[in-house]
């Protein structure tokens, strides 16, 4: 089941509200949301009592981006435990919700292996719960620890590559705290330049048809006062054109083993673009997105989402909950077809960099990639 449960701020000055938390009130344990469908009009937390309410906040977007899809569905494993529901099932449903983000199965995967660890070798079941609660809290912590690393990396790399400084860097979708542990992934090395006085601009492609840049970047932009400007994403050649962007930062939903990077769909665009004018193409994304199990770009499934997310505007304040026409404000005629792949793939070759918190891999090849994929393995056993 899921509930609102509280209502802050007046959407002018955001409090502060983390994306995702565990809480334990007196009913019993409960995962609280920051609802994201509600941004940047009014901040709502959303309740969770178990798995089902989950994978639809899940499907609804009111909990998204890679990284803390993978948060979220650990937790929502320990969730299930510590409720008493039947965890298998839990995990299936979780891990299944959404399936570009390779994030969301590593997540869940990891809760799971915990509980099912405590069970095989006679633990209790409230001992298993108390693991898979273990294993989320520390996927919550090791996402936040990576995207401090990302940024101080993905910042070297841009000093690096843009020796003059007063740094214009173009984003896409929402890469910052509202889809991490920390302050993100493409967004967290924004804010560090813009902390260390060296972002000139941060353009905000609005990232139809959710509009996860006009209502979410612009926001985590404003509240930490940096230079921002929004612009449509069908904007973005000009502003090329014009020379007035320097690098290009994204984040990963799903990197294959040969480099390919599945992000929200305009991503790939944005890259073909950047070879085109000559710049930097920056991918970054903690570990947990890298997938060595996808061999490439066209063995990534791309979520197909629903027609009137394209047909309509959907307003933030209007719930998208499982409906076959989603209350927006109708923008085509009745009964036109959409096209609506939520993610594409960018191959490679387009690629300049993929920044991890491991490090920086570039040029991006698939034995580069596996060096990493390996190295990190050593490092987390
Ligand atoms: C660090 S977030 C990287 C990606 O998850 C992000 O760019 C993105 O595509 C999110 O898509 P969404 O559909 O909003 O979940």
């Amino acid at each position: 089941m899921a509930d609102q449960y509280a209502r802050y701020g007046d959407g002018t000055r955001p409090a502060e509200i983390p994306a995702i938390r565990w809480d334990e009130p007196p009913e019993g344990p409960v995962l609280v949301l920051l609802d994201q469908t509600r941004l940047p009009a009014e901040e709502i937390e959303l309740v969770c009592t178990d798995a089902p309410a989950l994978v639809e906040a899940i499907r609804n977007l009111a909990v998204r981006g890679a990284p803390l899809l993978g948060i979220a569905g650990a937790y929502g494993v320990a969730l299930a435990a510590a409720r008493g529901f039947d965890v298998e099932e839990a995990a299936t449903s979780l891990e299944g919700a959404r399936p570009t983000a390779v994030n969301l199965a590593v997540g869940v995967g990891r809760a799971r292996a915990a509980h099912r660890a405590v069970l095989a070798r006679g633990g209790s079941e409230e001992q298993a719960a108390e693991a898979a609660l273990a294993e989320a809290r520390a996927l919550h912590r090791e996402d936040a620890e990576a995207s401090t690393r990302m940024a101080a990396h993905g910042l070297a790399l841009l000093d690096e590559l843009l020796p003059g400084g007063g740094h214009r860097v173009l984003t896409h979708c929402n890469t910052g705290a509202l889809v991490s542990g920390g302050e993100g992934t493409a967004f967290a090395v924004a804010l560090a330049a813009h902390r260390k006085g060296r972002l000139r601009r941060l353009w905000v492609d609005e990232t139809r048809p959710l509009l996860q840049g006009a209502r979410l970047t612009a926001y985590e932009a404003a509240r930490n006062e940096m230079a921002y400007t929004l612009l449509t994403d069908n904007a973005a050649g000009s502003l090329f054109a014009a020379g007035e962007v320097d690098a290009v930062l994204v984040g990963a939903d799903r990197i294959a083993a040969d480099g390919s990077v599945a992000n929200k769909v305009g991503t790939y665009p944005l890259a073909v673009l950047a070879r085109y004018h000559h710049v930097p193409f920056i991918v970054v994304a903690p570990v947990t997105t890298l997938d060595p199990g996808t061999p490439d770009g066209a063995s990534i499934e791309v979520e197909q989402r629903a027609g009137h997310e394209v047909t309509e505007i959907v307003a933030p304040q209007v719930p998208m909950a499982g409906v076959e026409v989603g209350g927006g404000i109708p923008v085509a005629p009745l009964g036109t077809q959409a096209y609506n792949p939520a993610f594409d793939v960018t191959p490679p070759e387009l690629v300049t960099a993929i920044v991890t918190e491991e490090g920086v891999v570039s040029p991006v090849t698939a034995e580069a990639l596996a060096e990493l994929c390996d190295r990190s393995r050593q490092v987390t056993i």
